[in-house]
């Protein structure tokens, strides 16, 4: 990923000058997201900025209405439904090469989680803007973006349980790290590199970091899986997975999607 980190970096300085301007500023109510809950909340703080682009299932309305939501900074408690998607176009090519190189990292990985995310992927396919503006290589329910933004430790319980999050990061900083206590592991995430990480399960958190600090985070929600009752636990385990258990797999998730059509028990996401 070499040239990446620059063009990950301009683009999303370019993406968030041109579009985060207002909001950005505006974010002045403490937060919802324990996640985002800064220590050093006094000086810069206006330059942080956390956004999300996902493919968002109604729950209430058990409707498939979803649409591309943002929220310029959660700290402002509100998630907006989305209208930027126009602006995001350039900002999403720019992370094309990112969301490849995951997609084939993930797949030499555990094939078996490429090909459950990329199921629930098209199956949701003409509902998500992002996925037809990405086509094969997103397999994900959402991005968020950060702009300088503190990650205080936490695992992201609407992941898929036993799944991977995506993230690269960019810019210019020092500091940064990715730090996984229950493992007593730091990660020295640099700009270029990749990290795939079972965001649902591990702890993690972003170290303190002076400059400028751009993540890129690529997710999947558990309640966007097809197949809620397959244990996924079972199939997305440790193991590295052949193309074997892939199979045995496909054909053990076509059982369970007949079971749920023909009990009529499947609500929908
Ligand atoms: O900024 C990072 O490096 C991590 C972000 C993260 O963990 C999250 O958004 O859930
Ligand atoms: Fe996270």
């Amino acid at each position: 990923m070499e040239d990446s980190p620059t063009v990950i970096a301009d683009a999303m300085s370019a993406y968030a000058e041109l579009h985060l301007g207002d909001e950005r500023q505006a974010a002045a109510a403490p937060g919802k997201d324990a996640r985002y809950v800064s220590s050093d909340d006094g000086a810069g703080s206006s330059e942080r900025a956390t956004h999300y682009w996902a493919y968002w299932h109604n729950k209430v309305a058990r409707s498939e209405a979803a649409t591309l939501y943002a929220s310029a900074d959660l700290r402002s408690g509100a998630m907006q439904s989305g209208t930027q998607l126009p602006h995001a176009t350039e900002l999403l090519y720019s992370l094309g090469f990112f969301l490849f190189v995951a997609w084939e990292f993930l797949a030499v990985l555990q094939p078996v989680a490429v090909d459950l995310y990329h199921d629930a992927a098209w199956s949701r396919a003409r509902f998500d803007p992002v996925q037809q503006l990405n086509s094969v290589h997103w397999i994900w329910s959402g991005l968020a973006l950060l702009w300088n933004q503190t990650v205080d430790a936490h695992r992201d319980g609407q992941d898929a349980k036993f799944g991977w999050l995506a993230e690269t990061v960019a810019g210019r900083f020092s500091g940064g790290e990715m730090f996984l206590p229950q493992l007593g592991i730091v990660i020295p995430l640099q700009p270029g590199d990749l990290l795939l990480i079972r965001s649902a399960l591990l702890e993690h958190c972003v170290l303190p970091f002076e400059g400028e600090r751009y993540a890129v985070v690529a997710f999947r929600h558990q309640s966007t899986l097809l197949c809620k009752r397959l244990k996924v636990e079972e199939l997305l385990d440790a193991r590295v997975q052949s193309r074997v258990d892939s199979e045995a797999w496909i054909s053990q998730r076509e059982r369970v999607a007949q079971a749920e059509r023909s009990s009529g028990r499947d609500e929908g996401m």
